[in-house]
């Protein structure tokens, strides 16, 4: 049975899940790299849902949300919602440990996340076509922006497991409010470089053609330098700036 502590994280088992959520990252770029952009998707006036306004993007995200929040998927605090305002929890809760501080909850970056995805970095990876396929593509988007927010947010199990390490360097530049050495203080360029170069390994290995007769050599589903420029520019930097607002409201 399991206890209400929380010492099973640690800065070793958080990157290790931080490392296993690539792999659902990387895969689900290829899922929606199947589809063009397919931009009557995200077209408000295109939809014109009865007694919903927004998007048939909008609406899958508001629907899926809704019943998941129901199911209990927000009650793990490993998860944040895009939607505000969801229902309560209908299931019995299961004991999440309680590791982070319990300010945690108030750290949500999905807007910007959402932004970013949309304007950033789906047009990278894929063509500017349509072929029909809004309710496929909504859904690929979802799966897609729900693994990219719980690595994010993950940022929270890290930020704790390195205050958790080195109190003592932290609390002064948190009650200083020193986001500048804070950020400086739980960067680990080596590690990032890391990471960068495996997600371009991932994307090359979960991208070929598999073939029993012949190893098919050249093009991958989706251009691995492009994978490793999603952790680069958008991932990693969206991660410690959830470090950041995480620390800050540490010793509240
Ligand atoms: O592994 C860490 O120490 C993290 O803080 C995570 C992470 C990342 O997003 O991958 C972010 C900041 C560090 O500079 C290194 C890596």
């Amino acid at each position: 049975y399991k206890m209400v502590k929380g010492d099973e994280y640690t800065l070793e088992s958080v990157r290790a899940s931080l490392i296993r959520q690539e792999d659902t990252i990387v895969f689900n770029v290829i899922e929606r790299a199947r589809f063009p952009l397919n931009s009557p998707t995200y077209d408000q006036h295109y939809a014109s849902i009865p007694n919903f306004s927004g998007s048939l993007f909008d609406f899958i995200l508001n629907q899926t949300e809704d019943i998941q929040a129901k199911m209990g998927r927000y009650i793990n605090p490993e998860e944040n919602s895009y939607e505000e305002n969801l229902p309560v929890s209908l299931v019995p809760h299961y004991n999440f440990s309680q590791f982070l501080h319990p300010t945690a909850a108030s750290v949500n970056i999905n807007k910007s996340i959402r932004k970013v995805y949309f304007h950033e970095m789906l047009p990278l990876f894929v063509t500017s076509k349509d072929d029909g396929n809004y309710a496929q593509t909504a859904t690929s988007d979802l799966s897609l922006l729900q693994a990219i927010s719980r690595r994010i947010h993950y940022g929270k199990f890290v930020a704790e497991a390195k205050f958790k390490e080195s109190p003592h360097d932290y609390e002064p530049l948190i009650r200083a409010k020193d986001k500048k050495s804070l950020m400086k203080l739980l960067t680990v360029k080596s590690v990032e470089d890391i990471v960068v170069k495996r997600v371009e390994k991932k994307a090359m290995v979960f991208g070929q053609k598999v073939s029993l007769d012949h190893d098919v050599k050249g093009k991958y589903k989706v251009d691995p330098a492009i994978v490793s420029r999603l952790y680069l520019d958008w991932i990693i930097p969206l991660t410690k700036d959830v470090e950041v607002e995480y620390l800050l409201r540490r010793l509240d």
